[in-house]
């Protein structure tokens, strides 16, 4: 018995001790314990604080803390089992460059330099769907490109029932390819939007 303490000791673990205590053939009880913890990242560009508004409502809802899309790199979006990205649409009509913030820039220098194959991405806009109806959240149908030509699989498309839009470049199979707010004309409705979302994210296999 002395000898087997010693073993253990040296081993260093009372489970040690245990394992080299069971008799041959009997079987271990105690299964190993694995904790995943799991990361998902919020990225938002914003110009006069809506996106950031809305960023915020979602990371109260996810329990993750918003980041300026500037401070994200290719790597933190690799290490990212989730990411959630946002932005408004301040170039209206535009080909590319739609946000009119950061995110241009970004979407064109940083995001190419990751590899997101297989990974989970949501996207949400801000815009004003009765001022600039005819270019609602339009950046939102450039990150869904730009995303996508990374890897990404988009998640958390939307009906486009209840806002004053006539058309928008966020559009995907009749669907807005992510979450619209508009804190001109439905500014009340914003927060429930968000938490209503991150449930659909969670209902679509979103590690969140
Ligand atoms: C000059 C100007 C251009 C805009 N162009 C668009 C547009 O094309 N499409 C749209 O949906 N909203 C447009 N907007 C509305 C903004 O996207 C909206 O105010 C948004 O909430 C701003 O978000 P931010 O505060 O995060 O920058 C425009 C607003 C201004 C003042």
């Amino acid at each position: 018995m002395l000898r087997l303490y010693a073993v253990a000791c040296i081993l260093g673990t009372s489970e040690a001790f245990t394992a080299r205590t069971l008799k041959s053939g009997a079987k271990r009880t105690n299964a190993a314990r694995c904790t995943t913890i799991m990361s998902g990242l919020i990225g938002f560009a914003t110009m006069s604080g809506n996106t950031e508004r809305i960023a915020g409502y979602i990371g109260d809802a996810t329990g993750i803390s918003p980041t300026p899309i500037a401070d994200v790199s290719a790597a933190d979006l690799e290490a990212a089992d989730c990411i959630i990205c946002g932005a408004p649409t301040w170039n209206t009509g535009a080909d590319d460059m739609r946000s009119g913030t950061d995110i241009d820039d970004w979407l064109y220098s940083e995001l190419p330099n990751a590899d997101l194959s297989g990974k989970k991405v949501a996207l949400f806009g801000l815009g004003d769907s009765a001022g600039y109806s005819g270019n609602f959240c339009d950046s939102v149908g450039e990150l869904y490109d730009c995303f996508t030509a990374r890897g990404a699989t988009v998640v958390g498309f939307t009906d486009q029932d209840g806002y004053d839009h006539y058309d928008s470049k966020a559009i995907r199979d009749d669907k807005f390819c992510g979450l619209m707010c508009d804190e001109q004309n439905q500014m009340d409705q914003s927060e429930d939007r968000a938490t209503a979302w991150v449930e659909q994210l969670k209902a679509e296999g979103m590690p969140l």
